[in-house]
């Protein structure tokens, strides 16, 4: 079965939205043709070829994704209500879950019209995946060359879409090739990176394991490993800092150090809090980290936004934070979204739209998002480079469930992760 590259796929919805000038090497059809046939056939296992390099590599950038178009909004939403790893709604959940997404469809897709029609998410993940590659091809030239993958978790191209993709590129089928789950969420949660990893488990079983009558076999599979967190990686912590700065120095320079940073990022329901999740205390380490670059020159807090539903979520919210500021005078307030690397519909929509207007006031503004911020892709390059030289199959962290866990699926998914080296460690 023949698949376009996701990222063909989406030049064609976003119909030159790519924010680079020069051409997508990975998403031309002239290299399709030529590269992927040869591919197919030459992917070499992870030995070391007469050039020295160890490569292919595929590098696969994980994240929730985003509708394109408010066309695309109720499958998004449909698939997002079916994932029992974000919303666990019990035996039920392929009844209630589209029913709670149909309902939901209408209000979402207006918010989506409202910020251009669609998520820009899918943009600028194809773009800082095939920036790094390319930065990567140059650092790292033992592993070269670095092929760029999108695999989200609830909008094309699916995680499905990028495995079948993987293997028509020639990698597993028998001839192994290395591939790196790289998480696009700097801090770890069990409902976003451990649902997309939970999900590249599925799939790698699924359409690997159709080789040996549902047994992967190990020998010819795809070797991968893992990006699972990187709160406080240096080219993150700079990326954001000077996102900060540059949105500081808008204020007049008497009044600078008295404007108060915001750090928002996306809440979690407090049973998943409780439960262990190590995101709250990961979102705090990078808001330290980037408050420890800035040498603390202004006052912040952290605050979370985008609570869903009837349930207890941790706050304190965001839009109750800058109205309390502000109606205790404090109007000079910059917004940093902490815990996302693109613009989507909670910076867009949420913070720019319904806080800023709520607010109305001039010395509210929000820092930019790193989209395609050369420092941010410079290290994502740097981070992905480490990990390819030190050649663990994941962070030490990911060997250890949540206290509360009780879910098979989280046992299994890490176990294989960690490796030969660690999955005895997983409990
Ligand atoms: C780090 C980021 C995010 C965490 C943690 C997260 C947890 C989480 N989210 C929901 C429910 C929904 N999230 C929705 C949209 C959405 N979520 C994030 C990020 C995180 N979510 C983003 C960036 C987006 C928007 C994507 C875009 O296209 O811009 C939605 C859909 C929108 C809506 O219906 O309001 C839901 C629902 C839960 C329950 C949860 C933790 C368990
Ligand atoms: S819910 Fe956190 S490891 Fe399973
Ligand atoms: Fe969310």
């Amino acid at each position: 079965m023949a698949f376009r590259s996701p990222f063909a796929i989406s030049r064609r919805l976003l119909s030159g939205a790519t924010p680079s000038a020069r051409p997508l090497a990975w998403s031309c059809a002239a290299y399709n043709k030529t590269q992927r046939s040869t591919l197919a056939t030459v992917v070499p296992p992870v030995t070391q070829d007469a050039t020295g390099s160890k490569g292919p590599t595929a590098m696969v950038f994980m994240n929730m994704g985003g509708p394109s178009t408010t066309n695309e909004v109720e499958d998004f939403l449909s698939r997002l209500f079916a994932d029992g790893d974000l919303i666990p709604l019990g035996r039920f959940q392929s009844y209630i879950g589209p029913i709670i997404a149909r309902r939901r469809t209408p209000k979402i897709q207006k918010q989506y019209a409202d910020i251009g029609g669609g998520s820009p998410i899918r943009k600028w993940s194809e773009y800082q995946c095939t920036e790094m590659c390319k930065i990567l091809d140059k650092i790292s030239p033992e592993t070269a060359p670095h092929k760029p993958y999108v695999a989200f978790r609830y909008a094309a191209p699916l995680t499905e879409t990028m495995y079948n993709q993987l293997l028509a590129d020639g990698f597993g089928n028998g001839k192994g090739g290395r591939a790196v789950a790289f998480t696009q969420y700097p801090q770890y949660s069990c409902s976003t990176t451990g649902s997309s990893l939970n999900e590249l488990w599925k799939w790698r079983n699924r359409l690997e394991g159709k080789r040996a009558n549902g047994e992967v076999d190990p020998a010819g599979a795809i070797q991968w490993s893992v990006i699972d967190r990187w709160p406080t990686h240096p080219g993150l912590v700079e990326a954001f800092a000077q996102n900060i700065e540059a949105q500081l120095k808008t204020y007049p320079e008497e009044k600078r150090d008295q404007v108060v940073l915001l750090f928002s990022a996306h809440s979690l329901p407090m049973d998943v809090v409780n439960r262990g999740d190590p995101y709250p205390a990961e979102v705090a380490a990078t808001v330290h980290a980037v408050m420890q670059r800035l040498k603390f020159s202004n006052p912040y807090r952290l605050c979370w936004q985008s609570q869903v539903g009837p349930k207890a979520w941790l706050g304190a919210q965001t839009q109750d934070t800058v109205m309390e500021y502000v109606k205790r005078g404090q109007t000079d307030l910059v917004l940093v979204p902490i815990a996302f690397t693109s613009d989507h519909i909670e910076t867009l929509y949420e913070l720019d739209l319904e806080v800023m207007e709520e607010a109305n006031s001039p010395g509210v503004k929000r820092a930019e998002s790193l989209n395609g911020n050369p420092i941010f892709i410079q290290g994502l390059a740097d981070l992905a480079h480490e990990h390819l030289q030190k050649g663990e199959p994941c962070s030490a962290q990911m060997t250890l469930r949540c206290q509360g866990c009780r879910s098979e699926r989280c046992l299994e998914q890490k176990k294989f992760f960690a490796g030969e080296k660690h999955g005895s460690l997983v409990m």
